[in-house]
């Protein structure tokens, strides 16, 4: 059995649960009507109301004793006092120092961290300012209006909290977006009718080598080169990141001018209030900044120094350890009435779940008890017609933490009463419900009564202030920080590391490189496996969902053909061709880093590709013969952010040849090109590769042929090779296409020559809705 189990107060705990849990809260009240009074306590301007939960004295007595068996008080103090309490780690966990005032004095390993605190605040505040007054200047001369925070978890949902919070506090003339999924649909919707020019990003990221993070922010990147002509000056003007890694920042090409740091003491989920808040500040202001920083001292010395019987952060990590570990509730609601704070439960779900997600102790043994519940929620009234019925009538126990304001930031009318009146109300009725005989006595018949009956007997918290403000903000957010450390304690585990997000970052990057290497062999589950093989065979699909979506066809297609000595581009309604090198070395990377500075101003909403090689189910079968590797499970889809559809070149050409009937169609180009169509129905072939005379088809008629057996011979090859075909497959006509297609004096009865501007013309085809 562990310690923690073994410790008196728990034993105790143990023991006095039956006797609470079989009390409902309507007899606790009856019983006790002053609990009401002894049950409140405040701090920093928050009023906590805790009236309606199921204890009595005797569980706080024995609560606060086990935090203090437990050596809360103890560890508190090492934490302020910048002990290494982050053991796995070996670092302090120091965010309290973040809203020290300047003249306290706090220590890691003997150095005073106050001041630098201090000297990046004023950086950061001299900067927002800058912002904030028009005065920082794009690339083109104009004023800064967009700002874009790149980051993830702790170093995007704090960020985004804090703004929602307190946008009434915000500056309206600037726009504030983030962008955390690797999801390229983050990024392109975040800057969707942004100005390049006017836009700044902040690169959020603590370690400066988040996946995500660093993906969104070369794609950032890349967005505002395509507009800046490539002029690498650009950055400096619309880049800032927020780290503790210097030299990657610089790697990324960040000066360190344009960079605010934090500290290793700094976890990512204790991070809002530290540099990584500079979204925040520009938003507010520095002087709103710094009322919320004083909002968290607030709360900070509120529980470092305050009796554990009255304070808020111990009180409410008490409730929740009552629950989690006797009751056996699993979750916890966050519901708080006020809309600013819509995104708080989403913020206060990393703060919980990745600090106190944990399974050993702090000396890395098993615990044998519940560690940190779930948390989660949704502003008020929106889940009461939502989710609010399972927790008023189904069977699991969901301790609330309703958060209210007594003054509206938008009043208006009767709005601001009614949504106070619903807090009041739901708190009432989870705690007293509605008995079986109070319903029949409101006349509801028997067969609906117990439908009607509501158990109460709900716990719920009731978070109160005057009005959400910078500094309330600060408040609450040190509040529940605290909250969670009090748990960690009492679990006797490390609210500060993170390590259960580690492994799955591993394998994401092993299986993003077998997904985009498709040769290579799969080890793992057979599962894993088969969703590799699955989606490395997708991906290189057209979708046809994509298609259906577009049931009319696009606007404007671009199409590509692709060929052993060019790749030739098009676009719809502009007859401009245009043309790079192709290469035996050529792969998918190297030609779109040529084409793309070709068509960045080419507008178009899909793509066409003739490609020259062997397709199955419109995936690339195999690498071309004649050009480099790396084609086979290449995502056109992905690189171009556009539907794609892939066809055999020959095929393309053909297709875009064809008059109706059976079409037999040639490409003699580097190679040899066949398909064949036969009442619109398109049958890309590979018959260049079967064998003729001593080699292959392609052999004596494609370039080598020609250029080996001479003009004369290879005509004679091509003539005979027309013949076979014809007698093999009795097309109603042949088409030959193909760059060598002029190199041919004549063409027997039912040939024709091909335009390779049919190329083009097949492309276009292929998105229209009979294509
Ligand atoms: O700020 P970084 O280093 O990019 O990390 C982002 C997030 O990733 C994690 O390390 C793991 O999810 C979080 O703790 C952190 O907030």
């Amino acid at each position: 059995m562990s310690a923690l189990r073994e410790k008196k107060a728990w034993r105790a705990l143990e023991k006095h649960q039956p006797d609470v849990a079989k009390h409902h809260l309507r007899d606790l009240f009856a019983d006790d009507p002053g609990r009401t009074e002894r049950y409140k306590a405040e701090a920093a301007g928050w009023h906590l109301d805790y009236a309606r939960h199921r204890i009595t004295d005797e569980t706080l007595k024995h609560l606060f004793a086990l935090a203090r068996e437990c050596g809360l008080e103890a560890r508190r103090d090492a934490m302020f006092a910048g002990e290494k309490v982050n053991t796995t780690e070996q670092r302090a966990a120091l965010h309290v120092a973040l809203r020290a005032p300047a003249r306290e004095v706090i220590k890691v390993d003997g150095e005073n961290v106050v001041p630098e605190v201090h000297a990046v605040l004023k950086r950061m505040a001299a900067f927002a300012n800058e912002i904030r007054e028009g005065k920082w200047l794009g690339f083109t001369g104009r004023p800064i209006r967009n700002i874009v925070n790149v980051g993830i978890g702790g170093s995007d949902l704090g960020p985004v909290m804090a703004f929602e919070a307190l946008r009434h506090f915000s500056d309206r003339k600037l726009q504030l977006r983030f962008v955390s999924n690797v999801d390229y649909t983050d990024f392109a919707e975040a800057v969707h009718d942004f100005r390049p020019d006017e836009t700044l990003f902040i690169i959020a990221s603590k370690t400066f080598t988040t996946l995500e993070t660093m993906t969104n922010a070369h794609s950032a990147r890349d967005w505002l080169m395509a507009a800046a002509g490539g002029d690498k000056k650009a950055v400096a003007k619309h880049f800032v990141a927020l780290s503790t890694n210097e030299k990657a920042v610089e790697d990324f090409g960040i000066s360190t001018d344009h960079m605010y740091g934090f500290w290793d003491w700094v976890g990512g989920r204790y991070s809002m209030d530290s540099a990584i808040g500079l979204s925040t500040m520009i938003a507010i202001g520095p002087n709103a900044f710094r009322d919320m920083l004083a909002g968290f001292h607030a709360m900070d010395e509120h529980f470092r120094t305050t009796p554990l019987e009255k304070n808020l952060p111990v009180i409410m990590g008490l409730l929740g350890v009552w629950y989690n570990d006797f009751f056996g509730a699993e979750t916890v609601a966050v519901l708080p009435y006020e809309q600013y704070l819509k995104r708080f439960p989403a913020y206060l779900q990393q703060l919980t779940m990745e600090s106190n997600g944990k399974h050993v102790t702090v000396e890395g043994a098993t615990v044998d008890y519940n560690t940190g519940p779930i948390y989660w929620g949704e502003p008020g009234t929106n889940g009461q017609h939502s989710f609010y019925q399972l927790i008023h009538q189904g069977t699991r126990l969901i301790p609330c933490d309703f958060i209210g304001f007594a003054k509206s930031l938008n009043p208006y009318g009767r709005h601001h009463d009614l949504l106070i009146a619903n807090v009041i109300a739901q708190a009432e009725a989870l705690a007293f419900g509605k008995t079986l005989q109070q319903v029949k006595d409101e006349g509801i018949n028997d067969e609906l009564a117990p439908h009607r009956v509501f158990e109460g007997n709900r716990p719920s918290t009731l978070l109160l202030t005057d009005r959400l403000s910078p500094t309330a903000l600060g408040s609450l957010i040190a509040l529940y920080e605290h909250l969670v450390f009090t748990q960690a304690t009492i679990w006797n585990i490390n609210p500060f590391d993170q390590w259960g997000v580690e492994l799955g970052k591993q394998l994401a990057l092993r299986v993003v490189d077998e997904i985009e290497s498709p040769r290579k062999s799969l080890s793992h589950d057979s599962a894993t496996n088969a969703t590799i093989s699955w989606y490395r065979k997708a991906r290189s699909k057209s979708s046809p969902t994509l298609d259906v979506a577009q049931s009319k066809p696009p606007q404007s297609v671009l199409v590509l053909d692709i060929g052993g000595t060019h790749v030739k581009a098009m676009v719809s309604g502009n007859p401009k061709e245009l043309k790079i090198k192709s290469s035996r070395t050529l792969t998918p990377e190297t030609m779109l880093k040529q084409l793309r500075p070709l068509i960045r101003s080419w507008k178009y909403d899909a793509v066409s590709i003739g490609y020259p090689g062997p397709l199955l189910h419109e995936c690339i079968a195999q690498d071309p013969h004649n050009l480099g590797k790396g084609w086979v499970g290449f995502n056109f889809e992905n690189a171009f952010g556009r539907p794609v559809k892939l066809i055999n070149d020959a095929a393309m050409q053909a297709l875009g040849s064809y008059e109706g009937g059976r079409m037999l169609f040639l490409g003699l180009g580097t190679g040899l090109g066949t398909a064949f169509i036969v009442d619109g129905i398109v049958e890309p072939m590979e018959l260049a590769h079967l064998p003729y005379k001593k080699t292959t088809f392609e052999d004596y008629v494609g370039e080598r042929g020609l250029k080996r057996l001479g003009k004369k011979k290879w005509q004679a090859h091509v003539l005979d090779v027309i013949k076979q075909m014809q007698a093999a497959l009795e097309p109603d006509y042949v088409v030959i296409g193909g760059g060598n297609v002029h190199e041919l004096d004549t063409l027997p009865k039912d040939v024709r020559r091909g335009d390779n501007n049919n190329a083009f013309a097949g492309g276009f085809r292929l998105w229209e809705n009979k294509a």
